[in-house]
């Protein structure tokens, strides 16, 4: 058997083992980026193939601009690409592309965000008391809200302002080559809410996994919401880090290094500061080390660190160069980390994140990275007799 037909086989499996819903679920992605895109284009064939499950049109909102004098969600919706955003793929034609972020999301079932999480506060402000009252959400954010009162996942976020029961999805995605249907794992988490309908009337973790697995996209659904959205926002912290010394010329020990580092890191923020996330989800998780790996070898945050080791720019200088409108979130991860870190006490705890963030932000020498993520504390080394004679 072929490797296409053993992918169809697959899914058609899926589709026998879906049972039907009282009522299909209407679906709207919040957000149209590179990876705002991608997984609308995930989500759409999903709902085309299962009318049993979900309404078949998906509503992708779409911060509106103009692209040589032509509305880009009229480029979308004529030319069926998102010429700025994920140029060369073509969409499904039951993908539409909607400016009006209310009326994209009023009706709607399952809420997927996914935007760069800076603009999530004000997206969010502007959908309070206009979504359905039992929605659903997913939020395929890589970021934390940071403030007075702690850190917060964003999908607690999603919670807390809106109401509205919200997973997380994250895994190693890097976007342009699932767009391009190449195979990839992804996690989703989602905890059933007390409110939970039942089995055919509520979304579960079965309705989860048949809107977002494709043959070339597959899903593990897990219960693990802060594992999964701490792995996926700090390890582009760590691919900052890995940019800087791939800048600086040093090869791969080096940047296998700080991945060591940086997965340490990962875990004890998670058992610090989220202590229920599991210590397994971020090693044997898509969202854990696999995105880590992917990410530090060809992501973004990589990209524009790189970028900063050879040129001497900055950060956002870096970003605007040669993301085209894209954003590397760990610049804004970084800062959020270290305001957590530095308010409670503990930034020598986690030396990499913070030698990230004094490089990105106040200047410090990416070449004493070694110096700055080197743990001195139990070496003992070793003094010669007469050292100072
Ligand atoms: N691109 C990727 O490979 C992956 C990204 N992610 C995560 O998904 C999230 C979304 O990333 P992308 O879709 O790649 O976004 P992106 O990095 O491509 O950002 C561009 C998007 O931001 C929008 N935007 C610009 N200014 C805005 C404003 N003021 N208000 C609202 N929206 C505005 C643009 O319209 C565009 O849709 C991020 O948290 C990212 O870390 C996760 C997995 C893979
Ligand atoms: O999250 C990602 C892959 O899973 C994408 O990482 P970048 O934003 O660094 O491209």
């Amino acid at each position: 058997m072929s490797a296409a037909d053993r992918l169809n086989q697959t899914s058609e499996i899926l589709n026998e083992s879906f049972q039907p819903v009282e009522n299909p679920f209407k679906v709207t992605v919040i957000g149209s980026g590179n990876w705002g895109t991608t997984i609308s284009k995930v989500v759409a064939e999903n709902t085309a193939l299962r009318p049993h499950l979900f309404v078949r049109r998906v509503d992708m909102w779409v911060f509106e601009e103009m692209i040589d004098g032509q509305k880009l969600t009229e480029i979308i919706n004529t030319k069926h690409e998102n010429v700025k955003y994920l140029p060369g793929i073509e969409l499904p034609d039951n993908l539409v592309a909607n400016p009006d972020l209310v009326g994209a999301a009023k009706d709607a079932d399952i809420l997927v965000f996914n935007v760069p999480h800076q603009f999530l506060p004000r997206i969010v402000s502007q959908l309070q008391g206009h979504i359905k009252k039992d929605a659903r959400a997913i939020s395929c954010l890589k970021g934390f809200d940071v403030d007075k009162d702690g850190v917060r996942l964003l999908s607690t976020y999603v919670e807390e302002k809106l109401g509205i029961a919200c997973g997380a999805l994250s895994g190693a995605n890097l976007a342009p080559e699932v767009a391009k249907e190449n195979w990839s794992e992804t996690t989703v988490a989602y905890k059933l809410p007390k409110d939970f309908k039942g089995q055919g009337k509520d979304v579960d973790h079965a309705v989860l996994k048949a809107l977002f697995h494709r043959p070339y996209f597959h899903v593990n659904v897990i219960d693990d919401v802060a594992g999964v959205s701490v792995a996926g926002a700090l390890k582009n912290v760590v691919a900052l880090g890995c940019g800087f010394v791939e800048g600086l010329g040093w090869g791969n020990n080096a940047s296998a290094a700080i991945q060591r580092v940086g997965l340490g890191e990962i875990i004890k923020f998670g058992q610090m500061f989220f202590p229920h996330s599991k210590v397994e989800t971020y090693y044997q998780e898509s969202a854990g080390v696999a995105d880590l790996i992917t990410t530090c070898s060809g992501g973004r945050n990589v990209r524009v660190a790189t970028h900063m080791a050879q040129t001497g720019k900055t950060a956002e200088e870096s970003e605007k160069e040669l993301l085209n409108g894209q954003s590397a979130q760990g610049i804004h991860t970084c800062k959020e980390v270290h305001e957590w870190l530095a308010s409670c006490g503990k930034t020598d705890e986690f030396p990499l994140f913070e030698a990230v963030y004094q490089i990105v932000y106040e200047g410090a020498s990416m070449e004493t990275l070694p110096d700055m993520i080197e743990d001195l504390e139990g070496v003992n080394i070793p003094v010669a007799k007469h050292a100072n004679k």
